[in-house]
């Protein structure tokens, strides 16, 4: 690569939105949306808007224009997805937000689950076609889900069994990151008894393999097994809090800082702002509060980091993790996938029993 291609490579990096209806989903693309059109106007560089259509091949799934996410919020009945050039670290991406229909009926939630995760394969199938071709595409737009953020309803005091059941699957092909949307609905005392049941529900009792959780097998692959086993039984942490405290934050290289900076915050917290009904404008508080919502009672700056970690999370999603969320997606998600698929192929050659 020349050193002049390199400077006008662009990068793609996309999110996927999943959760119950109503919890937030895009309100969040609302509101990352517009953070970004901010820094763009305090930075006063020239809009770097472009639509991309690449996920248009699947055509269930709409690609939309930023106008169109304007107005009164409405409810997600058809995937669509969104994207933006932005500059982060003096990198180009093309960020794409793919927003779902949330779930409703519980009876429905397994099929619009396999929906989710057929949109998810069909993105590895896309990139295991042009593997495959004698001649590739030098131009091939990476497609793949690199995270999936999934809201959970602040109003429970703890995960749910569908919540359990969709965190497990989506788990097993893509990054997710765990949201509680809505955060304002919770007081402080709800908000932190809340985050630690969600974190023991997914470390503890379900050992749900999200994003940056620890792999305790990594380190014990070349001993035997009864060795793993004592071991297993008197070193696995009992708790994220225990697996955190073995660290000397202080002596850890920088990427180990912030992987334990990210799970110390899990799951993120999200206040959506709220447009002005009469100018459907965002609610600004004054010059440096420009996205707020108001309770009548008082108001809130939705980016201020003592009400959320919108702030955080974003610096998490595009800046520090971006580059560990694409390495995962694709050695720890497509490699597993192509493995199947490849071993589904043997399996139906040779005539043996497939699931
Ligand atoms: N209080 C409060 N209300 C919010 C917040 N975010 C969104 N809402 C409101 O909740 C309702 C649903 O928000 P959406 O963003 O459409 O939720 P969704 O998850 O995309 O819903 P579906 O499209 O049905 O999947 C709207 O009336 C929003 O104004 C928030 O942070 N706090």
């Amino acid at each position: 690569m020349t050193p002049r291609s390199r400077k006008n490579a662009v990068s793609n990096f996309n999110v996927m939105v999943v959760g119950f209806s109503g919890v937030g989903k895009t309100s969040f693309v609302r509101t990352l949306l517009e953070t970004l059109l901010l820094e763009e106007q305090v930075e006063d560089t020239p809009s770097k808007k472009r639509r991309d259509s690449f996920m248009s091949e699947n055509s269930s799934v709409y690609v939309h224009e930023e106008q169109q996410l304007q107005g009164p919020i409405e409810k997600t009945l058809t995937p669509y997805t969104i994207s933006r050039e932005i500059e982060v670290d003096r990198e180009r991406i093309v960020l794409t937000i793919i927003d779902t229909p949330g779930f409703q009926q519980e009876y429905l939630v397994d099929k619009q689950l396999h929906d989710i995760t057929k949109y998810i394969e069909h993105q590895f199938d896309l990139t295991l076609a042009e593997e495959s071709k004698v001649k590739r595409n030098p131009k091939a737009v990476d497609t793949q889900v690199h995270c999936c953020l999934y809201f959970i309803d602040p109003k429970k005091s703890a995960l749910d069994e569908f919540d359990i059941r969709i965190l497990k699957r989506l788990s097993n092909r893509v990054n997710v990151i765990p949201i509680i949307g809505k955060a304002d609905h919770l007081t402080l005392a709800q908000r932190n008894r809340l985050k630690p049941s969600i974190i023991k529900d997914i470390y503890t009792n379900y050992k749900i393999p999200i994003y940056g959780m620890p792999d305790e097998d990594l380190d014990e692959e070349d001993d035997d097994e009864e060795e793993e086993e004592e071991k297993e039984k008197t070193k696995a942490p009992q708790s994220l809090d225990d697996f955190l405290s073995q660290f000397d934050y202080e002596k850890e290289d920088n990427d180990t800082q912030s992987v334990l900076d990210y799970l110390r915050i899990i799951p993120f917290t999200f206040i959506s702002y709220e447009d002005e009904p009469e100018t459907g404008k965002p609610i600004q508080l004054d010059n440096d509060i420009k996205l707020g919502r108001d309770f009548g009672w008082g108001s809130i700056d939705c980016l201020g980091e003592k009400y959320s970690d919108f702030v955080k999370l974003k610096h998490v999603l595009l800046s520090t993790h971006r580059r560990y969320l694409k390495l995962d997606t694709v050695e720890r998600y497509y490699e597993q996938y192509r493995t199947e698929r490849l071993m589904y192929k043997r399996a139906t050659k040779i005539g043996l029993p497939t699931q």
